[in-house]
């Protein structure tokens, strides 16, 4: 009984972490894409919508909403410091 538990948490885990890894290879993209126009690594506006998209979602599936807008935010002030990370070597010493 825990054990099948277990396994079933162990697998949903290990599919968090394959679609986590597929988010930010995206997102690295949209890093690049900004650094090259000179955009700013955050969109407030953007992240207004997700936030309401994904409150929303979770009522439907009876996901805490606060957990999903934290858990969002938690992924997505990762994403904004590599874009930031992103910006500085395109335009830092050594850039080409
Ligand atoms: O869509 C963008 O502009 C992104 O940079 C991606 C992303 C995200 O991780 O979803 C990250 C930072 C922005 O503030 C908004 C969204």
């Amino acid at each position: 009984m825990l054990l099948g538990l277990r396994q079933s948490i162990d697998n949903i885990d290990a599919a968090l972490i394959y679609m986590l890894a597929e988010r930010f290879r995206h997102t690295q993209a949209v890093g690049e894409l900004k650094a090259r126009h000179n955009m700013p690594p955050a969109d407030p506006a953007r992240e207004a919508r997700q936030v309401a998209r994904l409150r929303e979602l979770a009522g439907a599936a009876r996901l805490d909403p606060d957990f999903a807008e934290k858990f969002l935010a938690f992924i997505i002030k990762e994403v904004i410091r590599h874009h930031e990370a992103i910006a500085r070597k395109s335009t830092g010493p050594g850039a080409v």
